[in-house]
């Protein structure tokens, strides 16, 4: 439910496009920055000086406790008498103190005492342990700058906004932090955001280049820098601020902004600025109260108790209606017929006109005497029951997974009888059906389509049509032979010899194939990693573009090497020997980062001489792209589309890739107007970017499309077919192609 709730919110922000990878130096010009909006002045360095300004910041420390020593009892004592019958026993037990009283006061007030008791231990040994967690996280050590470089290890409850801190690998930030630099001469590093958002691809941060060199404890002795951002927020997705650094002023992203909670993974270590501490922290905006959840049952069991206080009223009403008119009788003859009704012997009611006050008396003592009929230990035996039941749940074999040696676990018995009314499961499809490994398979250059291996989808129509998966299947409407199984390589699952080997240098579009595969080995934003044996591997927050990369270098388009200014591919000649290698060095002007509203991301890259064209590659979901070809660029359009109507119905996601070429002219207007947009303070900043964007992304020619299949993870369709038996409906949520999530939702 929060990668749902994180989704819905994703599409609200969708205007919020952050184009941090921006390459060219944004710090010219900075009297044009507007600071609007910044209020939280941070001293990086000099985290005294912001009491002396009066700036006042909360202290690291956190607590997420419902109580405090002061408030437990009032608060969970309101929480207690929250319920009705709780309180209708307090007030018949308040009762039975006066002398109307049908029994001693101890025998009513003894056991809501005891329940009352047991529920608020329950709460209290809960809150402890949320404590104990509380002290935990406080305590903990990071390294914090204390002057001349030295970093002292410092408990988290004692960082201040300003500090400088150094976090070592896979440990979790103390606060959220400013990303200065990492033990990677190009400052990055890689953060995972698990306990945030669920995701467990790693997504890479980077430092602005002015501070990346900052690469020793010794660099910060005269460190001085003043952050200006926006307010606290709950925004997991978005941050504006500026730094004035050396004399110029910068514009942080959100690629610089490290959140509390998040780890750092695959790097030594970092060094950040501390921006916000404790309950301004991103991650604790988020949190909300928890909810005390209540379930069906309990609500019921509230109406059964109103309809059984109804009875018990009208029950005593009626004893106490005609204890009045038999006592005003038998007082006035002087009979005693009814001489178990009659009143005391007391000079108070022994009087026929004090008979309606009689009755009044014994109303209130028939309300005490009949309060067995609501059952005051109901609560405790359905929390009983529910204890029990979680004690099950957790012990079921049924429910165990070997692979990963974890059984169940109810966090919380309040709500276990809902379970079985679950109607409606919503649920993320990427990556939480599918396996987010993604795989190149197919695809479609200058008309032509490759790949000919066959896709789940296909294979599961296949099956559903009766068709034997012998040697040949329909598959993607045209008759295509089966290739066995062979060992490939994770991510590319390509199957064509008239491309691979360098064979595509033979194909009567070969310039075409050239530029498609440049393009994806260009316009992404993943980074390279190159072992000791000059072995690539990849780093992508996407895990399609991953696919994309290693697609490239499959087909001799190595994308080798990443800075903050440039990106190296290393091409293979197809005609020659393997070993040779031919190394281009673009460089990177612009990056128009990828959002879920763009639908589409673009790099603009200066070529290597002698062309020297500058460039842009642009690729993006088929809805977007086409209405952006130029005239001209639309030579393969019929086919291309037909491919990827043809790529939807086997399920596989798509791209379209699509280029141009920029004059100089043109693209210094953009580039001016795009730097200016990016560093503006102003609340239209964003939509600044948004139209810089747009107006550039235009007139391309298109190149071709991709399709990457994401396999369904194990026994998902098996456990949607349980659950459809069962009859509770199913939504998925993705942000797929139509086609291509009917095509999966069929094979589920
Ligand atoms: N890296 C990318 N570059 C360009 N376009 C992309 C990229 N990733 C996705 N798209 C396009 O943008 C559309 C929206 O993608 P988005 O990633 O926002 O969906 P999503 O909500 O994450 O769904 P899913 O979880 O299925 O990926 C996709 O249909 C795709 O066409
Ligand atoms: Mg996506």
């Amino acid at each position: 439910m929060a990668r749902v709730r994180r989704r819905l919110e994703k599409l609200k922000l969708s205007t919020l496009y952050s184009f941090a990878l921006c390459a060219k130096g944004s710090t010219e010009d900075h009297s044009k920055i507007g600071t609007a909006g910044f209020s939280r002045v941070v001293y990086v360095n000099d985290p005294d000086r912001h009491e002396e300004e009066g700036f006042r910041y909360p202290r690291n420390e956190v607590s997420t406790t419902k109580y405090s020593l002061v408030t437990f009892v009032p608060k969970s004592l309101f929480e207690q008498f929250r319920r009705v019958a709780n309180f209708y026993f307090l007030v018949s037990g308040i009762l039975t103190l006066t002398p109307l009283a049908p029994y001693s006061a101890v025998s009513a007030l003894l056991p809501l005492s005891v329940v009352i008791t047991a529920t608020m231990l329950k709460e209290g040994v809960e809150d402890w342990r949320r404590k104990q967690q509380d002290i935990e996280l406080n305590n903990r050590i990071v390294k914090v700058h204390r002057g001349n470089g030295s970093f002292e290890e410092t408990k988290w409850k004692y960082i201040k906004i300003g500090d400088v801190i150094k976090v070592e690998k896979d440990n979790f930030f103390p606060a959220d932090l400013i990303l200065l630099s990492s033990n990677y001469p190009d400052g990055i590093c890689y953060v995972e955001t698990m306990n945030l958002d669920g995701e467990t691809n790693l997504k890479i941060k980077q430092a602005l280049e002015v501070t990346s060199d900052l690469q020793e404890d010794g660099d910060f002795t005269n460190l001085r820098q003043i952050i200006k951002c926006e307010d606290p927020n709950a925004n997991l997705y978005s941050f504006v601020g500026t730094m004035d650094y050396k004399g110029m002023r910068h514009p942080l992203s959100p690629q610089q902004l490290l959140l509390r909670d998040s780890k750092l993974r695959n790097t030594d270590y970092i060094y950040g600025a501390v921006i916000f501490t404790g309950h301004d922290t991103k991650v604790m905006q988020n949190a909300t109260e928890p909810p005390s959840k209540r379930s069906k049952i309990e609500k019921k069991m509230d109406y059964i108790i109103y309809l059984l206080l109804c009875s018990l009223l009208g029950i005593a009403l009626l004893g106490s209606v005609f204890f009045g008119i038999w006592t005003k009788a038998d007082l006035r003859n002087g009979e005693l017929k009814r001489w178990y009704l009659r009143p005391d012997d007391s000079t108070v009611f022994y009087d026929p006109k004090r008979a309606p006050l009689a009755s009044f008396c014994h109303l209130l003592t028939a309300l005490m005497l009949y309060n067995y009929f609501i059952p005051i230990s109901l609560y405790i035996s359905i929390e009983m029951v529910k204890i029990l039941q979680a004690v099950f749940i957790n012990q079921d074999i049924d429910m165990y997974d070997e692979e990963s040696d974890k059984p169940t676990h109810a966090r919380t018995s309040n709500l276990n009888e809902e379970l079985g009314q679950v109607d409606t499961i919503l649920s993320d499809k990427t990556g939480t059906l599918t396996c987010n490994m993604m795989e190149f398979i197919k695809c479609s250059i200058a008309g032509t389509a490759y790949g000919q291996s066959v896709t789940e989808v296909e294979k599961a129509m296949a099956l559903r049509k009766g068709v034997p998966l012998g040697d040949e299947i329909e598959a993607g409407g045209h008759k295509e032979k089966q290739i066995e199984e062979s060992p490939h390589v994770k991510g590319f699952n390509l199957k064509d010899p008239r491309i691979m080997d360098g064979n595509w240098i033979h194909e009567p579009n070969k310039d075409v194939i050239r530029d498609f595969f440049r393009l994806l080995a260009i316009c992404h934003t993943c980074i390279p990693e190159v072992d000791e044996t000059d072995k690539v591997s990849y780093e992508a927050e996407s895990p399609d573009e991953a696919a994309f990369v290693i697609a490239a270098r499959e087909l001799g388009f190595e994308f080798y090497k990443r800075t903050q200014t440039s990106i190296v591919i290393r091409e293979r000649d197809p005609n020659q020997n393997v070993a040779d290698y031919q190394y281009r060095k673009y460089e990177l002007l612009n990056v128009l980062e990828f959002s879920s509203s763009r639908r589409r991301m673009s790099v603009i890259v200066k070529e290597p001489e002698p062309e020297g064209r500058i460039l842009l590659f642009s690729k993006g979901a088929d809805s977007v792209m086409f209405t952006r070809l130029a005239p001209d660029g639309r030579k393969f359009e019929e086919e291309t589309k037909r491919h990827i109507n043809e790529y939807s119905d086997s399920g596989l996601r798509t791209l379209v890739l699509a280029y141009r070429v920029l004059d100089e002219k043109e693209y210094e207007n953009f580039a001016e107007k795009f730097r200016t947009a990016k560093i503006s303070g102003s609340a239209d900043r964003d939509e600044q970017i948004g139209e810089a964007a747009d107006s550039i992304e235009r007139d391309l020619i298109l190149l071709g499309a991709t399709a990457v299949e994401d396999k369904l993870q194990k026994g998902v369709p098996e456990c949607i077919d349980k659950l459809a038996q069962a009859g509770i409906k199913i939504w998925v949520l993705t942000g797929d192609k139509m086609e291509t999530a009917i095509n999966i939702g069929i094979c589920m």
